[in-house]
């Protein structure tokens, strides 16, 4: 069908609200990557998703949270600038009943921006109908939403309602991204970002928070098999070691992790070359964070 309507939206919400699972399951394909450790999403992910008619485009944003570097100021400027250029906010909540302080501070920004806003209860398989109710009962005490939307990113409950509600604040215009792409994140920066999910995957939360993963070499074989070459930098010396692991045991699991995942992605058998590399306090300088991709 000819896409004749299009919308923009912003997924807000806290760290580990579940912003990016939400994106994937509204795209249908993994374009963003979930771990359980907060402040996973570094930069603005665009997703794109069509039904019928109209073209729904959604930003992913960086959790909201208090900047403690220098990456995290860009994080920062990133959630200011997403409530910008946008037909409404998505506010993904917990479905807890007391609306938090993080959540407030989005909603004040919401408000001074005037957009409309849609609240997205989300990881409602985690609780009772009965105290579902509980929470939409203190977010409408908190807030003129314009929709309600009880979901579970997880399970895809309540995502065809979401994307129902969102119909409404969609404009006439043209199809923004062609059909078959589902995100503006080069294949590069997806297969990065793949490995840097393994990484959170496997190791104690220190270490691969300071960490940055980037494609050294992507090139194709006439046979389609693809080889790759994945750099991995850290902060300390000390942490090179715990992601080499013993006899190279942990990077070898990360790396056949990655490898299965970006093969499923890229729909090709990959060869996947690893290398750890120190680069000290990386996430203090500015030409380093614009160097991996965060453009500031
Ligand atoms: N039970 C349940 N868990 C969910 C749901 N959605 C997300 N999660 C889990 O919540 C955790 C955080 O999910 P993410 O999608 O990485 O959260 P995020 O908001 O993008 O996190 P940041 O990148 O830190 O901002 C992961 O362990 C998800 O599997 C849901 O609907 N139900």
């Amino acid at each position: 069908m000819e896409i004749i309507k299009t919308g923009m939206f912003t997924i807000a919400g806290r760290p580990n609200v579940g912003k990016s699972t939400l994106i994937n399951a509204l795209v249908g394909e993994k374009i963003a990557i979930v771990s359980d450790k907060p402040q996973t999403t570094r930069t603005r992910i665009l997703g794109v998703v069509n039904r019928g008619d109209t073209q729904f485009v959604f930003a992913d944003t960086p959790g909201f949270h208090k900047p403690r570097s220098r990456l995290g100021d860009y994080m920062m400027k990133v959630v200011r600038e997403s409530v910008a250029d946008v037909d409404a906010v998505i506010l993904a909540v917990e479905p807890t009943d007391r609306v938090g302080t993080p959540e407030e501070l989005l909603l004040e920004r919401i408000r001074e921006s005037g957009l409309p806003a849609v609240l997205a209860i989300n990881k409602i398989d985690t609780v009772k109908k009965t105290d579902l109710l509980k929470v939409i009962e203190a977010y409408r005490k908190a807030y003129s939403f314009a929709a309600v939307v009880p979901i579970s990113a997880r399970t895809g409950d309540g995502l065809e309602e979401l994307l129902e509600e969102l119909r409404s604040f969609t404009a006439d215009g043209p199809q923004l991204f062609p059909d078959g792409m589902t995100s503006d994140q080069p294949e590069k920066q997806i297969v990065a970002e793949i490995v840097r999910e393994k990484l959170l995957l496997c190791l104690d939360r220190e270490v691969p928070h300071g960490t940055a993963v980037e494609v050294t070499r992507f090139s194709e074989r006439e046979t389609g098999i693809i080889d790759l070459e994945v750099t991995i930098y850290c902060e300390k010396a000390s942490h090179k070691g715990i992601i080499i692991g013993k006899n190279g045991a942990m990077l070898r699991t990360v790396g056949t992790m990655a490898r299965e995942e970006i093969e499923k992605f890229m729909g090709t058998k990959v060869f996947l070359e690893t290398w750890v590399k120190v680069k000290e306090n990386w996430r203090d300088s500015q030409a380093q964070i614009r160097n991996f991709g965060y453009e500031a």
